[in-house]
């Protein structure tokens, strides 16, 4: 129900991997975790399901340190590592079996348990596969389902989507929705903005092992809406001031317009010019990407 990550501080040796690095994740919450490879993600998630520990700082999951008690706390999360690696010659169902064991779910309970989660998870014709043979999206899956063992309040989830195809990718939103009506907290990384778009309500930006900005996914999409280019037949304090109802018009070279951050369609923007007695010459959408937005608070933070 709430992932509390608190002035998280780590190193290798002398390399600094994360500094002062704090969020909380809230019940009913999707969170994106958003950064280049190598940003940290992966330290982060580690430190918080308990594996590894941090320099200084510490992770509370609903009100139980990942440091002082860990065994409380981890219970309390569904992990799903990086690279499951699951190089064993066990079935996958049987597999299964072995780890519900570790949660006090065993014999007939367990298998009808694994039989049901795998087969949501899409593996129905896979529970006597060999989990050696997997691919890499069907061991996702498989750690998915191994996540929910237990039913956990929170999870925590790493590049899950790295791996999965279309259909994984849209069963995992579809997932997501049932964790939010449920109240869990869901923390997920990623290193691709837009593959987060439709998933996450927040998106967390780490760059270079510190936090570089938290944004509502909404705010982020209204940021990142392209902007608009107008060629006009007149540039004068009047065009900018109706541009500036829509937008914020920035006069470039040549003296075309960039309405930046627009918040009106082309054709509502075009008809109020021409309604005043400016004559468009030339209209094209900028083409913007998430991705962007994502490389701005990247310049801002590298920026002095
Ligand atoms: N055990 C380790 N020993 C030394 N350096 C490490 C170790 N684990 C991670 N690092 C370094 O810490 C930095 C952050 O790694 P981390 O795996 O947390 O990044 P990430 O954001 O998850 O990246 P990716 O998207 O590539 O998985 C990297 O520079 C990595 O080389």
């Amino acid at each position: 129900m709430t992932i509390e990550i608190l002035n998280l501080h780590k190193s290798f040796g002398r390399k600094k991997v994360l500094e002062d690095v704090s969020f909380k994740v809230s019940n009913g919450e999707v969170v994106g975790y958003v950064g280049l490879n190598g940003a940290g993600k992966t330290t982060t998630i580690r430190i918080a399901v308990g594996v590894l520990p941090p320099d200084s700082g510490d992770v509370v999951v609903d009100g139980y340190s990942v440091t002082k008690e860990k065994r409380a706390a981890s219970r309390r999360v569904g992990w799903v590592p990086e690279l499951p690696i699951f190089e064993t010659d066990f079935r996958a169902l049987d597999y299964f079996v072995y780890l519900a064991g570790y949660y006090g779910i065993t014999g007939t309970e367990a298998r009808k348990l694994g039989r049901e989660l795998l087969e949501e998870f899409g593996l129905g014709n896979a529970l006597y596969t060999k989990l050696s043979s997997y691919s890499q999206g069907m061991k996702k899956r498989f750690a998915l389902a191994v996540s929910m063992i237990n039913d956990p309040p929170n999870f925590i989830l790493d590049e899950v989507l790295n791996g999965l195809d279309p259909q994984g990718i849209a069963f995992f939103r579809e997932l997501t929705k049932e964790f939010r009506k449920k109240g869990k907290a869901v923390l997920f990384s990623s290193h691709i903005l837009s593959e987060v778009e439709d998933i996450a309500d927040r998106v967390v930006f780490i760059h270079k092992g510190r936090i570089i900005g938290v944004h509502a996914m909404e705010e982020i999409k209204s940021k990142a809406s392209p902007g608009i280019y107008l060629a006009l037949s007149r540039v004068d304090e009047n065009t900018l001031r109706i541009l500036g109802r829509f937008g914020e018009p920035v006069v470039l070279e040549g003296g075309r317009i960039l309405v930046r951050r627009p918040s009106g369609s082309v054709e509502e923007v075009v008809a109020e010019l021409v309604k005043n007695g400016v004559g468009v010459l030339e209209v094209r959408r900028e083409e913007r990407s998430l991705e962007d937005f994502f490389f701005s608070l990247i310049k801002e933070a590298e920026s002095p």
